[in-house]
């Protein structure tokens, strides 16, 4: 039986203060929950949810890795600078990256390759655009998507990543795959991860994102390849963060 995890995306978000009513909320109330859960910040706040999230039962990461080690390359952040701060995660392959900044399967797998060499693991988003589903394309596309991952990797690292299924036209829109139709794409990752490694494929949560909120995360969760949820708009707020928290334990 997988455990399940929580991440919180909080896309470019927050401020110190903010931060800190937000992360107080969550504190207060998360108790000693029998799931994983986590928040991926904007990296200037690393340090501060290192201080005020240790020894708490909530991990933090980044939202994206350079694939260098270090080096002139303005505005990246290395997997080793992540570490600095006792992160755990990494996001690696968001739409939002892919299509804001062009980042393509091969960089989106040299990044989760960059994350594993700097001890982090990597959240690997997957996820097709409307158009693509409404051509028929969303297995090919996905599996693509994850191919390219698994291709730069050994079998036994597989066991070392996450994954996060995201079709776009659910991300921030309202609109949620229903949990068929997410757990149709769920179990084709994990027969992609069953043909490179059976006994990874068994370890490896597969995460949906897209509009998950307290009111759709449980019957999401169910689901048997669904093992928790990259959320977005909903980690912003204690409450609903929590709620969907307490959907997956
Ligand atoms: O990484 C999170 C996803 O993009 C989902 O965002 P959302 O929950 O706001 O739809």
């Amino acid at each position: 039986m997988r455990r399940k995890l929580i991440a919180g995306n909080w896309k470019m978000n927050g401020s110190l203060t903010a931060n800190e009513i937000l992360l107080a909320g969550i504190k207060a109330d998360i108790g000693r929950p029998d799931c994983a859960v986590a928040v991926c910040v904007p990296a200037p706040y690393l340090a501060q949810c290192q201080s005020l999230l240790n020894g708490s039962p909530v991990a933090w990461g980044g939202q994206d890795i350079s694939v260098h080690a270090s080096g002139a390359y303005t505005g990246e952040v290395a997997g080793a600078m992540l570490a600095d701060f006792r992160s755990t995660y990494v996001i690696v392959g968001h739409s939002e990256r892919r299509s804001c900044h062009g980042e393509s399967n091969e960089v989106v797998a040299r990044k989760a390759a960059s994350a594993l060499a700097s001890g982090l693991t990597p959240i690997v988003c997957v996820g097709e655009t409307l158009e693509e589903r409404e051509a028929g394309r969303t297995g090919d596309v996905v599996a693509a998507q994850l191919d390219a991952v698994l291709d730069g990797l050994q079998a036994e690292q597989i066991a070392k990543l996450v994954i996060a299924y995201e079709p776009v036209w659910a991300i921030g829109t309202g609109k949620t795959a229903t949990p068929q139709m997410a757990e149709e794409v769920h179990a084709l990752l994990r027969s992609r991860l069953i043909a490179r490694n059976p006994g990874a494929a068994e370890v490896v949560q597969i995460l949906y994102g897209g509009s998950m909120k307290p009111d759709n995360a449980a019957e999401l969760m169910a689901m048997p390849n669904i093992d928790g949820g990259l959320i977005g708009g909903a980690s912003l707020k204690a409450s609903d963060f929590l709620a969907i928290v307490r959907a997956a334990c």
